[in-house]
C-alpha cells in the first residue's frame, strides 16, 4: 500500500494563477512549525503549562506564555515560505514582512488556550490570501473569506493532525512520529443531517428568544417538534469541536448575545470563522453567522467577532430560520400547531 504524504500532495497540487508553489511552500513552513510546536507543548515546564504573562492580546484575553512562543514560531515560519503580510491573534496590528511570495497569511496561533491547563487539545488556525497590492498590509486580510486560497488547523491532541483544504475538498492528515511525515487519513464529508449540536448553553439566558427555541427543541427530543433525540458535545476549543464534526458531522454554534462584549460572540471572523467556514464547505457542511454565509462577509476591521454556526448543512440552514423569522415562534403555540418546518 502506498502512503501519501502531505509533502507528496503538496508537491502535486496546482493552483489557478501563480500561487502554487508559494502555497505549497507556506503550508510545508507551518508543518514545519506545528511540529516544532508540538515538541515545545509536550515539555513541561512552567512555561508551558498554561503560565501568563499577564499581557493581554488585541481582544483583551491574557496572554499564555504558549500563545507567545506559537505567534513567534509562525511568524518565523511565515517569514522563511515569503508571506508578504502577516496577520495574528496575538499582534496589535498586520505586518508586512516584504515577502515576495505574494500571499498574506492570518493565524490563530494557539486556539483553544485557555484549554492548555486542562490538557484538553488545542490547535493552530490558519488562513492564506493572496496579498493585496496596497501600503496597508491590513488590507489583504479585509477581503471575503471565499477568497482563500487554502485554510486549515494543526490540532494538538492525542495525535498530531492537520485538516487542511486548497479549494478542492478538505483533507485530513496525522502526523506519523515514525514515518516523520504527515500521512494523508481521510477525505471528511460531512452528513447533511444530524442529532448532536455544540454550544455553551451556561449562555442561555443571555440568547435571542429563537435560538433558545432552537435549544428547546433539540432538549425536547423525541417528544418534541424534531421527533428525534439529541446529543450534546462542547468541548470549548473550536479546532476540537470542528475536528470532531469533520469527524461525524453535527453543528456548532458561538452566537452574539446579550453579555456585555459579546453581541457578536467571541470568535473572530479572519482567522477563526473564515478558514473553519472554507474547510467545513469544502468537506459539504455550511457555516454562517446564523442569517448570511460567513465566506460572504466582507472584515472592516482585522481583530472583528462573528457569530459562528456551522456544521451539517441542514442544520445550519434550519438554525438560520429560526433566528431569521420570530413569526415561527408566535405560530408554534397550542392554537397554531406544530409547523411542518420543525420536523426533520
Ligand atoms: O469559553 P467560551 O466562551 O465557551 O469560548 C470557547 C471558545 O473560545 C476559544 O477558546 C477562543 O479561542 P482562543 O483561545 O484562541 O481565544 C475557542 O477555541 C472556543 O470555541
Ligand atoms: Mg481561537
Ligand atoms: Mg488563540
Amino acid at each position: 500500500m502506498t502512503i501519501a504524504t502531505l509533502e507528496a500532495y503538496l508537491n502535486a497540487l496546482v493552483l489557478a494563477g501563480d500561487t502554487t508553489k508559494a502555497v505549497e511552500e507556506t503550508v510545508s513552513a507551518l508543518a514545519t512549525a506545528a511540529c516544532d510546536l508540538r515538541t515545545i507543548i509536550t515539555q513541561v515546564s512552567p512555561m508551558t503549562l498554561g503560565g501568563t504573562s499577564g499581557e493581554r492580546n488585541a481582544d483583551g484575553d491574557f496572554q499564555r506564555y504558549l500563545d507567545v512562543s506559537a505567534d513567534e514560531a509562525l511568524l518565523a515560519a511565515a517569514r522563511r515560505a515569503g508571506i508578504r503580510h502577516y496577520c495574528s491573534e496575538e499582534l496589535d496590528g498586520a505586518v508586512d514582512l516584504n515577502g515576495k511570495g505574494g500571499l498574506a497569511l492570518a493565524v490563530d496561533p494557539l486556539d483553544g488556550s485557555s484549554n492548555i491547563d486542562t490538557n484538553v487539545s488545542i490547535g493552530t488556525i490558519f488562513s492564506i490570501l493572496p496579498a493585496v497590492d496596497e501600503d496597508e498590509p491590513a488590507a489583504s486580510f479585509l477581503q471575503e473569506g471565499r477568497k482563500q486560497l487554502a485554510a486549515g488547523f494543526f490540532i494538538y491532541g492525542p495525535q498530531l493532525a492537520l485538516a487542511l483544504t486548497l479549494g478542492a475538498g478538505t483533507r485530513i492528515f496525522v502526523h506519523s512520529s515514525h514515518l516523520g511525515a504527515f500521512v494523508e487519513s481521510l477525505q471528511p464529508a460531512i452528513p447533511e443531517r444530524t442529532q448532536e449540536f455544540a454550544i455553551n448553553t451556561s449562555n442561555y439566558r443571555h440568547w435571542d428568544e429563537g435560538l433558545q427555541l432552537y435549544v428547546d427543541d433539540c432538549l425536547k427530543g423525541s417528544s418534541g417538534p424534531r421527533e428525534k433525540d439529541f446529543n450534546m458535545r462542547w468541548i470549548a476549543s473550536l479546532v476540537a469541536d470542528t475536528y470532531r464534526i469533520l469527524m461525524r458531522g453535527g453543528v456548532f454554534l458561538y452566537p452574539g448575545d446579550a453579555r456585555k462584549g459579546y453581541s457578536s460572540g467571541r470568535l473572530r471572523l479572519v482567522y477563526e470563522a473564515n478558514p473553519i467556514a472554507m474547510l467545513i464547505e469544502q468537506a459539504g457542511g455550511g457555516a454562517s453567522d446564523g442569517i448570511s454565509r460567513i465566506l460572504d462577509l466582507a472584515p472592516v476591521n482585522i481583530h472583528q467577532r462573528t457569530p459562528l454556526v456551522f456544521g451539517s448543512a441542514r442544520e445550519v440552514n434550519r438554525i438560520g430560520r429560526y433566528l431569521r423569522d420570530p413569526s415561527i415562534i408566535a405560530e408554534r403555540s397550542p392554537l397554531f400547531g406544530v409547523r411542518g418546518l420543525f420536523r426533520a
